[in-house]
């Protein structure tokens, strides 16, 4: 996927939008990423397909680690799930889960059926569907701080009041000298989003403000 045409032209203007300001992704082709997707089957194909390729490792890691948090949880909705590869393991996991996949139009349009996933087209900054659940992997790296607290404020209406969850699967950047194998894979995001999106990898500091600011932690 990075080595299709279409995803190589942002890294060139990387100096333009340090000069300018703007995303990347917009100067080298007019629009935002989602909404070049969305007019153009090939670039959604390939971003999808890319998307769900590389979660089957990430889900594999998730799904034995975070054994205990899915266990109560009776509904779950995958907030920009893509084409539903996620939700639909963790319901073949954990079969109590009713799953809701909630994706853009034209990512939901090319989406496979999955027992026991529901397939919701939407938007996350419009509305999220209820559930007693949220999960959210790779998202709130993609936008902006403005963007990531409407998402969670969302998220906040779309889940009880007492016992909703919001499981985040993304990237915390580390602050001090401490290094380890995952440091490159960390910066690379990093750029990636630069290039790709309006948004940025997070340090624990910056996670923990978001949350505040949308109403998930106390502020
Ligand atoms: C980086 S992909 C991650 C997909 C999936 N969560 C994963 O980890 O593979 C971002 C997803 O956000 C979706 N998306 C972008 N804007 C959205 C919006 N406003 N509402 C719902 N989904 C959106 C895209 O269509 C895409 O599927």
């Amino acid at each position: 996927m990075q080595n299709n045409p279409c995803f190589v032209a942002p890294w060139r203007c990387l100096s333009q939008c340090i000069k300018e300001g703007g995303t990347a992704f917009s100067k080298a082709h007019g629009c935002e990423l989602w909404d070049l997707a969305s007019r153009n089957p090939e670039v959604n194909g390939i971003f999808n397909e890319g998307m769900a390729c590389t979660s089957k490792i990430v889900m594999r890691a998730i799904l034995s680690h975070y054994k205990d948090g899915f266990n109560n949880i009776r509904s779950l909705v995958d907030a920009a799930g893509g084409i539903g590869g996620h939700v639909a393991e963790i319901v073949r996991a954990y079969p109590h889960i009713k799953g809701i996949n909630l994706d853009l139009p034209h990512v939901v349009a090319t989406a496979p059926k999955y027992e026991g996933v529901s397939h919701v087209a939407g938007n996350m900054l419009d509305a999220i569907p209820n559930a007693d659940a949220i999960f959210m992997k790779r998202i709130l790296h993609d936008w902006n701080d403005e963007s990531c607290v409407e998402i969670l404020r969302n998220c906040k209406i779309a889940i009880p009041e007492k016992t909703g969850k919001l499981i985040i699967a993304d990237i915390v950047l580390k602050t001090d000298d401490h290094c380890d194998k995952f440091d490159d894979i960390r910066m690379a995001m990093d750029l990636v989003m630069f290039a790709l999106t309006c948004g940025k990898e997070r340090t624990e500091q910056e996670w923990k403000k978001l949350l505040e600011e949308g109403g998930l932690l106390p502020l």
